[in-house]
C-alpha cells in the first residue's frame, strides 16, 4: 500500500475474449473431446454442432465453470476462470435445457426478477415485445407454451447485459419466426460487440457465425 501512497493497482482487465486451450473432457468412462482450442473475441458467434451425446452441453457446461475440465486451460480476459469466478459471472449469461421460469410469476414478473438480479439491459416490457410474447405478459409463466417458455428465458439475455451469452439449444421449441427472431439477437449481440457460444440441431443461418463440430 505504502508503495503507491494508499493506492491501490487495479490490474488490467485485458480484452473481453474467451480463450479455450487444449480442453480434454471425459464424462464417466467416455472421453468426449481432447486438446480443443479456440478464441471467442467479441462480435464472434460460434455454433456447436455435434451428434446426440457428442459432448454440447458438457462442453459449454465447461465454458461456464459448472464442470472442472480434465485438463486445459480456460480464459477470459486473459485470467483464469475460476481465479476471477464473479468478474466472469457478472458477463457472462448462460440459458440451459431448462428453461428456470417462475411458474408463480407471470411472464412479466419473471423479466423484472431477472433484471433485478442482473440488469443493464433494455426495459422487460420491451423484451418482451422483442419476442413477441406482450400479448401475454400477465400470464403465469406455468400457463406458457414449451415455445413461450423458451422465448422468455431467452429475453432474459436483453434484460442484462452480459457481454458473453453461452446457450444450450436455444432453438428447440421454437417456430419459423421465432427462430429467426432469436438469430437476429444473437446477430444484433454480436454487431454490438457481445459474443456468444451456441449449440444446436438445426442448420441455423446466423450472419458470420463460425460452426464447431464435435465429433466422437
Ligand atoms: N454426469 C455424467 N456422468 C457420466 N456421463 C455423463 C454425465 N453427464 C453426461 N454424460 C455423458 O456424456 C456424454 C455427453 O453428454 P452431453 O449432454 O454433453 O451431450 P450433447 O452433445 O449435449 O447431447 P444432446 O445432443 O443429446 O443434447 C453422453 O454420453 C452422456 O451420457
Amino acid at each position: 500500500m505504502g508503495e503507491n501512497n494508499g493506492k491501490q493497482t487495479v490490474p488490467d482487465p485485458g480484452q473481453p475474449q474467451l480463450q479455450v486451450e487444449e480442453l480434454t473432457c471425459r464424462r464417466g468412462e467416455r472421453l468426449l473431446f481432447e486438446n480443443m482450442s479456440f478464441t471467442v473475441k467479441a462480435g464472434d458467434v460460434l455454433e456447436v454442432s455435434g451428434h446426440n451425446g457428442s459432448g454440447k452441453t458438457s462442453l459449454l457446461r465447461l465454458l461456464c465453470g459448472l464442470l472442472i475440465p480434465e485438463k486445459g486451460t480456460l480464459l477470459w480476459r486473459g485470467q483464469p476462470i475460476n481465479k476471477i469466478k464473479p468478474l466472469y459471472h457478472s458477463e457472462l449469461a448462460y440459458v440451459g435445457h431448462t428453461d428456470a421460469i417462475k411458474g408463480d410469476l407471470t411472464a412479466r414478473e419473471n423479466l423484472i426478477i431477472a433484471g433485478a438480479l442482473n440488469g443493464g439491459g433494455i426495459d422487460p416490457e420491451q423484451a418482451l415485445e422483442r419476442v413477441d410474447l406482450s400479448r401475454i405478459r400477465e400470464l403465469p409463466g406455468r400457463f406458457l407454451s414449451a415455445g413461450q417458455r423458451r422465448r422468455l428465458a431467452l429475453a432474459r439475455l436483453l434484460v442484462n447485459r452480459a457481454r458473453l451469452w453461452l446457450l444450450d439449444e436455444p432453438f428447440t421449441a421454437l417456430d419459423k419466426v421465432a427462430i429467426r427472431t432469436i438469430a437476429t439477437l444473437l446477430e444484433e449481440h454480436a454487431a454490438a460487440g457481445g459474443m456468444a457460444v451456441f449449440t444446436s440441431h438445426h442448420a441455423i443461418n446466423i450472419a458470420h457465425a463460425r460452426t464447431l463440430e464435435i465429433s466422437a
